[in-house]
């Protein structure tokens, strides 16, 4: 008879997990959509702890040829547009286009380029590419689920550091660490009003973000490295938009329109 131990289940790593939640086209327990705020929409939220490294979601979708792409931004309005994932396979220009609200969570998860806490990543899955989200640390219950779109001026950014409409205090906080947060609730509390997303100064404090980033994507590197065991990782060549810097084996958009926000 087989011993007890043996029959436990063995815990599976996390691109197993993902690879297994890709396959079922489920979401995985744990976390939920919740509705922030007007400026920022809906956004994932944890519901339990999870560990750095841990598989989190896919960024379900449509998988489409840049063609396919190119057609559907065309005749889409630009709402849903900000729901296409283009990025780089094999060196082929890829989307996922999650337009479609089918209830996934991944397609609601938001942007935080300076301590996001996770990591979007391509998996193969039946030799097709699939975005899937994992931990770049621990993450506690109540937590939002963030990662980095990317470098571009995305103008919710600007708001974050130099343009300040104060209703949207409380939203710009919410995707930032407790050590960050301090520092830009007193930077943003000295700026005046302005909802041009245009207008972004390089101000001070985008100088210590852009030095902060160019820390983590180095201690990223290292870590997609450890944590990743397959080779079908993608390297985002195109930076058109949205992309992550090139040699780091992980997934940002390309998102190819400026978002209509
Ligand atoms: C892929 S969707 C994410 C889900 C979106 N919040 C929603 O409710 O559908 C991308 C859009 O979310 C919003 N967004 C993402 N990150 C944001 C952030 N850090 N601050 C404000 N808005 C953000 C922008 O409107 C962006 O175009």
């Amino acid at each position: 008879m087989m011993a007890e131990g043996k029959r436990r289940r063995r815990r599976l790593k996390p691109v197993e997990e993902a690879i297994q939640f890709s396959l079922q086209q489920k979401d995985k327990n744990g976390l939920e959509g919740r509705f922030i705020s007007d400026f920022k929409g809906r956004g994932v939220f944890s519901c339990t702890d999870f560990d750095k490294g841990d598989f989190l979601l896919e960024y379900r979708g449509d998988l489409i040829s840049k063609e396919e792409c190119e057609r559907r931004q065309r005749i889409y309005h630009n709402a849903l547009k900000v729901f296409m994932f283009k990025f780089r396979y094999n060196g082929k220009l890829l989307c996922v286009d999650a337009a479609r609200d089918d209830g996934s969570l991944g397609r609601l998860v938001n942007d935080d380029h300076i301590n996001p806490n996770s990591r979007m990543k391509t998996i193969r899955v039946d030799g097709k590419p699939h975005l899937c989200l994992f931990a770049r640390r621990s993450i506690c219950p109540g937590e939002e689920i963030t990662y980095d779109y990317g470098d571009s001026e995305w103008p919710w950014r600007c708001t974050t550091l130099s343009v300040i409409d104060p209703s949207t205090l409380e939203v710009n906080t919410l995707s930032q660490s407790e050590d960050t947060e301090g520092e830009k609730l007193t930077v943003v509390s000295d700026q005046s009003v302005l909802m041009d997303s245009t207008i972004c100064t390089a101000s001070e404090g985008q100088e210590k973000v852009t030095l902060k980033k160019d820390r983590l994507l180095l201690d990223d590197q290292d870590c997609v490295e450890k944590m990743s065991p397959v080779k079908e990782h993608v390297l985002n060549e195109e930076q058109s938009f949205c992309a992550p810097a090139e040699g780091v084996k992980e997934c940002a958009p390309v998102f190819g329109t400026s978002p209509a926000i």
